[in-house]
């Protein structure tokens, strides 16, 4: 490697005239630039670009600039005079919100508004890049650190291709650039535009871009590096992931939440973000989304909104991923665990990334889809007595709350229920839960403990009506604490698992699924095995 011999030989010219010079005045600054080069050579001799330690927002930390000072200052000098004397304009226009670029400073910024740039991808290593989060708020930036004259890897060239046309196709124009807007973003620029259009070759790529930017130009090592990436294929354009957001959910929790979740995907898959409106459903958009042929659509919301995508994508080759962001998030609970209670957003986007296609079951009641639990009584009620209003106010405290009110006006349902082939029973019942999947919090349905969204059945659980406020409190602490309750005499909770259930009240039956509620007369509840492809990682 060409590069790293001039550094080395550097270094020891720096050491050696250390060594003669009669004072420390000139040995000490001898000795510091010595040092200096040696970093450099060896963070090209290890291929290790993150030696400079650049910050997500383009900064070098203090510890590390200190000792790259002589070096850093050698650039800066060399990069001002080429920039001066260079024959091409600092920013430059490749294509429709797509800009290619020379490092850039303070005073570029008024340029690239007018650009309509609000996306900047910085793809080096050895400087300081502007504050650009706190230049202005609009300015989204993305660092893929690579060395002088060298290319980045696969993983961070697919990651930066895929930030670009994030950035581009929700119209917030874009820049990449490097030192001099002639090596290392052109690499970047040229993998964009192969991605973008699957006839180019990389030298028609690359004229494209020398079209406009005659300085543009590809070392060996680079044009070899992107030659290798392009002949395995993985630059091929792909259908976008699309992620159906409902705004309402959680008390607006999307808004807040929109640039994180955003910034964090878009590094490793292309995104299409919607938003469902009051017209426009996140079902519709689910419909829509595997029309345009995607192969995973994320569905963020409340366990209603995940329960509305997962309805168009069941039974479909469609991989379909959650962002928990509604009151209760039973769903990311029962299938991410605890850690979801804490930081649900980040939980989700890990199995986004590292998950893998698992199939899970779901349930169907009167055609439509389950994902959760389908109830009558207790837990129809809670739902029915939980508003928006409240939940925006208390969260799941409003649950709890309904589901109190509920228990303490304790109404009992006569039902005839036929389970599986067995012979029609008249039940008496103050709640009865058909779940699919439920964390433990989903108390009403834990007759058998957590559900097992892939053993393929259903769990019944259901508490006898005609019972006093304390028999319910009994009952309750059964569910929440089963330990304590061994024998069957004991019990109270009737609990059974099952395939389908046909509920049939002495009216129109009131029944929430998933957190919606419904009126039928009747109800056919069935388990569909293995129906859903979910993004779970297996270590998260
Ligand atoms: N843009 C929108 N404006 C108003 N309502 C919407 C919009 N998009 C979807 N909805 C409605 O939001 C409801 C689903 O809400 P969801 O369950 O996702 O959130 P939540 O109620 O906050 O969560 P949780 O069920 O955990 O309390 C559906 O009834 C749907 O019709």
């Amino acid at each position: 490697m060409f590069i790293v011999k001039y550094y080395l030989a550097g270094a020891l010219a720096a050491l050696a005239l250390a060594y003669f010079s009669p004072t420390l005045f000139v040995s000490v600054p001898l000795i510091w630039i010595s040092l200096s080069l040696l970093a450099v050579g060896a963070a090209y001799l290890l291929q290790k670009p993150a030696i400079f330690r650049k910050k997500q927002d383009g900064s070098i930390p203090f510890y590390v600039r200190w000792l790259f000072i002589p070096f850093l200052l050698g650039v800066q000098l060399y990069n001002s005079w080429a920039r001066k004397n260079d024959k091409v304009p600092a920013i430059q226009k490749i294509d429709d919100d797509l800009f290619l670029a020379c490092r850039l400073f303070p005073s570029d910024v008024a340029h690239l508004q007018e650009l309509n740039v609000k996306a900047i991808l910085d793809v080096t290593a050895e400087f300081d890049g502007l504050d650009w989060t706190a230049t202005s708020e609009d300015l989204a930036y993305l660092n893929v650190p690579v060395l002088d004259h060298q290319s980045p890897s696969e993983e961070d060239l697919i990651s930066a291709v895929n930030w670009i046309e994030n950035h581009r196709r929700a119209n917030r124009g874009v820049v990449v650039h490097c030192a001099l807007g002639r090596g290392r973003s052109v690499l970047v620029m040229a993998a964009y535009l192969l991605s973008k259009d699957r006839t180019l070759s990389v030298r028609q790529a690359i004229e494209k871009i020398q079209d406009v930017r005659e300085t543009a130009r590809l070392n060996p090592h680079q044009l070899r590096a992107l030659c290798k990436i392009f002949d395995k294929g993985v630059l091929t354009p792909k259908a976008p992931t699309w992620l159906i957001a409902n705004p309402v959910s959680g008390a607006g929790k999307w808004t807040e939440n929109r640039e994180f979740i955003e910034q964090r995907l878009s590094a490793s898959m292309q995104l299409k973000v919607v938003e469902s409106t009051p017209d426009v459903s996140a079902y519709d958009l689910a419909k829509q989304a595997i029309n345009a042929g995607a192969t995973t659509v994320i569905a963020c919301g409340g366990d209603g909104t995940l329960t509305e995508v997962a309805s168009a994508v069941v039974n479909t080759q469609t991989q379909f991923a959650i962002i928990p962001m509604g009151t209760a998030n039973a769903l990311a609970h029962a299938l991410f665990g605890t850690r979801t209670k804490v930081m649900p957003i980040e939980v989700a986007c890990e199995h986004i990334e590292n998950g893998i296609a698992t199939k899970i079951d779901t349930a169907n009641c009167n055609k439509k889809l389950a994902l959760l639990v389908t109830a009558v009584g207790f837990e129809q009620k809670m739902i029915e007595n939980a508003d928006r209003e409240e939940k925006n106010q208390g969260g799941q405290m409003a649950y709890i709350k309904a589901l109190w009110e509920a228990v303490n006006v304790n109404e009992s349902l006569q039902l005839n229920v036929t389970i599986d082939d067995e012979p029609t029973q008249q039940l008496s019942v103050c709640s009865l839960v058909v779940a699919n999947a439920a964390p433990f919090t989903t108390v009403l349905a834990q007759g058998g403990g957590e559900p097992n969204v892939r053993d393929g059945l259903l769990d019944l659980t259901w508490l006898p009506g005609d019972a006093t406020l304390g028999d319910h409190m009994f009952s309750l602490s059964e569910l929440i604490a089963p330990g304590l309750f061994n024998s069957a005499e004991e019990k109270s909770v009737r609990h059974q698992r099952i395939k389908k259930v046909h509920i049939k009240g002495a009216g129109p039956l009131n029944y929430v699924i998933d957190g919606e509620t419904y009126q039928d007369d009747e109800l056919f509840i069935e388990v569909n095995p293995a129906s859903l492809t979910m993004l779970i990682a297996p270590e998260v």
